[in-house]
């Protein structure tokens, strides 16, 4: 058997859609949704996501700007730069892409940003709120999984998640997503033993340890859904995952590949937040932005 392909790239496509309607009715109203990016350095990587995030932004119109820092530039200043952005009306999501030179505090970042426009949902109030169950921003790539699940009809109830990594952007707060729809869910990470054991009796798998093609077939029981979050750049210039898809896919009943998986829905996710923040305030949002529903 071979794995249905989890289309990254239709459903953000799908996911954009929606959110250009409503981006529409906010310029009805006169409320044009802004975005703020802030960028310290010239990491090509980087440089390179945010301009595919600029592109999306204006693909369904919301006005979108990028801060370019040197890298030189000092904590101070960029949390003055931050500070600013949080006062100014016409933005409703700030983002610092991550990650930020060494001599930069990136948690001291991260909590200078008002909750109230923390569209990565990385600001503790955010994680807070993601731990409870509150209303609140939900960070971008995990949130994007969930989507996935969803289009896909992939139930997680009762069934056995297996993460690896364990980072804040995305293992530790795609488990606790996945609990919430009633997945029982391991966490393991760099210095689990016996990791192919857990991965061998997991429904689901989910990898996010940055090493290529790190999950091979022999990780991976017959049937089971495997989500790669990896974005490695190997020496050919290739972009591979975390997950040897060619493997993998033989074995799997749903994966998503790399590239266009789960990158594509991280970016739509952060368009989402932006376009739910503008709505919250101007007192029209509907549901809770992070898809709890009760
Ligand atoms: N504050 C912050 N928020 C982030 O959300 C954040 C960040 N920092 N730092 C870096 C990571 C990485 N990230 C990606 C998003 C989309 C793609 C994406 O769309 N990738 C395309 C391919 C892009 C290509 O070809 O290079 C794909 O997978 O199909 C990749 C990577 C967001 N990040």
């Amino acid at each position: 058997m071979t794995a249905t392909i989890i289309d990254g790239n239709q459903l953000a496509e799908q996911k954009r859609s929606e959110i250009k309607k409503r981006v529409d009715e906010l310029r009805q109203r006169g409320i044009e949704p802004g975005l703020t990016v802030v960028l310290v350095g010239n990491d090509p990587a980087s440089t390179s996501y945010v301009r595919g995030k600029e592109k999306a932004c204006k693909a369904v119109g919301i006005r979108s700007e990028v801060l370019r820092l040197p890298k030189e530039t000092s904590e101070e200043e960029l949390l003055n730069h931050v500070r600013r952005c949080n006062e100014d009306p016409r933005v409703d999501g700030i983002l610092v892409q991550l990650p930020l030179p060494d001599h930069i505090n990136e948690q001291r970042v991260i909590n200078s940003i008002n909750p109230d426009k923390d569209v990565d949902g990385f600001h503790p109030i955010s994680v807070g709120n993601l731990v409870i169950g509150n209303p609140g921003f939900l960070p971008c790539t995990p949130y994007g999984i969930m989507e996935m699940f969803r289009a896909y009809d992939i139930s997680l109830s009762g069934r056995h998640a297996v993460v690896i990594g364990r980072s804040n952007i995305v293992g530790k707060p795609i488990s606790l997503l996945m609990q919430r729809e009633h997945a029982t869910v391991t966490m393991c990470h760099s210095r689990t033993k016996h990791l192919k054991a857990f991965t061998k009796q997991a429904d689901i798998v989910v990898a996010a340890v940055g090493r290529p093609r790190f999950v091979t077939a022999d990780f991976v029981s017959p049937g089971s859904v495997v989500i790669d979050v990896g974005i490695n750049r190997v020496e050919s210039g290739k972009l591979v995952g975390d997950v040897d898809f060619e493997e993998v896919k033989e074995i799997a009943s749903y994966i998503t590949p790399v590239p266009k998986g789960v990158g594509p829905m991280t970016i739509a996710m952060l368009l989402h937040n932006t376009v739910w923040s503008a709505e919250r305030k101007a007192g029209i949002a509907t549901g809770s932005g992070n898809g709890v529903l009760t």
